[in-house]
């Protein structure tokens, strides 16, 4: 039987959905590097693997385009809540989906499943939580150095790990230049997603990101939450504001209990059959 993905993006960040419910070859990291080769494979940031279903429990697993696992994607869940009412999996207007990371409470803000609110848990800022070695702190504008170069650093988990780091003037070269070194970063046990950050006004920031086992991408929904809940502990914007990234703008929101709302669209591509051949070299990458 022939297997079917469906391609969806949120902001030019874009995901394969892999129903485990529709095609029986299970996924491997090699298998999910080779769907995400945009020059041999169908050409991805990530692949999103459900909806695992456990009785009223809606699960999916989220992989990077490196074949890693994480715990979070903000562009992913919103994703993943697209195609669950695309594929009618959800008749409901609000519902949850759990990940590694735990669960995210979703809301549908239309009819058509395309414009949607995730609550992406509570932000933060302890190492031990990120996590960043070292002792136990909250790691607020500490010094590190990436690439020879000494940058203030602000580190935090919504689910998964985030560095940000707040500049004048950013862009994508910048962030490559700093996330080659940063990712993998000896003081990072997990590795982490790196943003750079800059404030244009008390309600609008900009950011780059360069993400944890993905490299650049043109969007990231973690990384605004990690970005905009850095910024307003930071005192440097209202705790609502829109995050600007080269693939579009998010509506974020940070609660006073430290939870991020994150609002935005999702842009469906279309159902891909995969071709025999292809399928057969799938088939043959096991581990
Ligand atoms: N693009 C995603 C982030 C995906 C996970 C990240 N690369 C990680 O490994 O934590 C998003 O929209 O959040």
């Amino acid at each position: 039987m022939r297997l079917t993905i469906e391609k969806y993006h949120g902001l030019g960040n874009d995901y394969l959905v892999y129903d485990p419910n529709k095609n029986k070859l299970k996924l491997t990291p090699a298998r999910v590097q080779f769907l995400c080769n945009r020059n041999f494979g169908v050409g991805a940031d990530g692949v999103l693997e459900g909806p695992v279903l456990e009785g009223d429990r809606i699960s999916m697993i989220i992989w990077n385009s490196d074949g890693s696992q994480t715990q979070n994607s903000g562009n992913g869940v919103r994703i993943f809540g697209a195609y669950l009412k695309d594929a009618g999996y959800v008749q409901k207007k609000d519902f949850s989906i759990h990940s590694q990371g735990g669960d995210i409470d979703i809301h549908y803000l239309n009819e058509e499943g395309t414009r949607l609110k995730a609550s992406m848990g509570k932000a933060s800022f302890w190492s031990d939580e990120v996590p960043v070695a070292g002792p136990r702190r909250e790691i607020i504008n500490e010094t590190m150095v990436f690439g020879r170069i000494p940058y203030p650093v602000t580190c935090l988990s919504v689910g998964n790990p985030h560095l940000v780091i707040l500049m004048d003037e950013i862009s994508k070269e910048l962030v490559c230049r700093i996330g080659k070194y940063s990712e993998s970063a000896r003081q990072f046990p997990e590795k982490i997603n790196t943003q750079i950050m800059k404030v244009l006004d008390r309600t609008h920031i900009q950011t780059e990101v360069y993400e944890r086992g993905a490299g650049y991408t043109l969007a990231s929904g973690s990384g605004c939450c990690a970005a905009a809940a850095a910024a307003y502990r930071l005192g440097l914007t209202d705790p609502k504001m829109i995050v600007q990234m080269p693939g579009g703008t998010l509506e974020l929101e940070i609660r006073e209990d430290a939870t991020v709302l994150m609002t935005g669209d999702v842009g469906y591509v279309g159902s891909i059959k995969l071709g025999n051949h292809f399928t057969e070299q799938l088939r043959a990458l096991d581990k």
